[in-house]
């Protein structure tokens, strides 16, 4: 999906919402236990409840790795199942040598090698451009790289201060030579509202993927105070706050009740913004 296809379904759906598809078995409503797979059933529930609300799902796969060869076989079936007019992001937050990037790469585009062929991934820019050109060279993908993120470690490296300005904004003002906003997006915490109006400065027509609202406290109003673009330019994520917003048989109704609060304040920003 290019970058004009994400911005009509967001404002056809008036959503910039990203559901995070994170199971983990603990969390499972217990009257999905008898299924084969209760993880898919689960995520296959979450997705038809919410699907009308969201332009983009976000598996972090790390959920799927820790439970083996299942694991792996629920998130290439839980791709499957997530509709093409949506936009998915194969959370993996890869990078390594060129060689190792490339094969990181096919593991999530290359659909004829691996059964998967989401739209982006996140990738951790640290190896530099040689690792992250592997990525870059699927043309029709997106690179969501690490920009600024949502937990209290971010100060450890990302805020240290350089000759040209905090470490994160090198990484922003130094990858944006290697690829294009119809190509790349950066992954800003919603828990850093206070940094968006310095990251819209270097990456204005970026798209930023937005985690933290919801479970970790983010709030959507200051994200958007200066995140949004004239192209919305956001994709705002909400794991735990939709999918365990209850654990019972009514699990799927009340992750609908939280994705419509977040999607229908998102249509109000929207609709103040003159966007839709
Ligand atoms: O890249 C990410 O998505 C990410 C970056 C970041 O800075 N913070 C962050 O929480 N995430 C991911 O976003 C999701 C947040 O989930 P909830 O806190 O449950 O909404 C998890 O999959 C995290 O791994």
């Amino acid at each position: 999906m290019n970058k004009k296809q994400l911005f009509e379904q967001i404002k056809t759906k008036k959503s910039f919402l990203c559901v995070g598809l994170d199971p983990v078995m603990e969390n499972i409503p217990k009257h999905l236990l008898k299924y084969d797979n209760p993880v898919l059933e689960f995520n296959k529930q979450i997705i038809d409840a919410t699907k009308d609300l969201c332009v983009a799902y976000k598996p972090n796969t790390a959920f799927y790795e820790s439970m083996g060869l299942k694991g792996w076989e629920t998130l290439i079936r839980t791709w499957e199942y997530i509709d093409k007019d949506i936009f998915t992001i194969a959370d993996a937050k890869r990078g390594d040598i060129g060689n190792t990037s490339a094969m990181y790469a096919d593991a999530f585009f290359n659909l004829e090698k691996s059964g998967m062929s989401f739209d982006s991934i996140t990738v951790a820019p640290y190896m530099g451009k040689d690792s992250v050109g592997p990525f870059l060279n699927y043309t029709d993908k997106w690179v969501i790289l690490l920009a600024l993120t949502s937990n209290a470690g971010h100060s450890d490296f990302q805020l240290h201060h350089t000759p040209e300005g905090k470490l994160y904004e090198e990484v922003i003002r130094i990858s944006s030579q290697w690829a294009n906003s119809e190509q790349l997006m950066y992954v800003v915490g919603a828990t850093r509202g206070a940094e968006f109006e310095n990251i819209r400065r270097l990456a204005p027509d970026n798209f930023l993927l937005v985690p933290g609202v919801g479970a970790q406290g983010g709030s959507l109003a200051d994200v958007c105070q200066y995140g949004l673009n004239s192209e919305c330019g956001l994709l705002v994520n909400s794991a735990r706050g939709i999918i365990y917003a209850s654990n019972g048989e009514d699990f799927a109704e009340r992750a609908r009740e939280e994705a419509l609060k977040l999607q229908q304040e998102m249509a109000q920003i929207l609709e103040s913004a003159g966007l839709v």
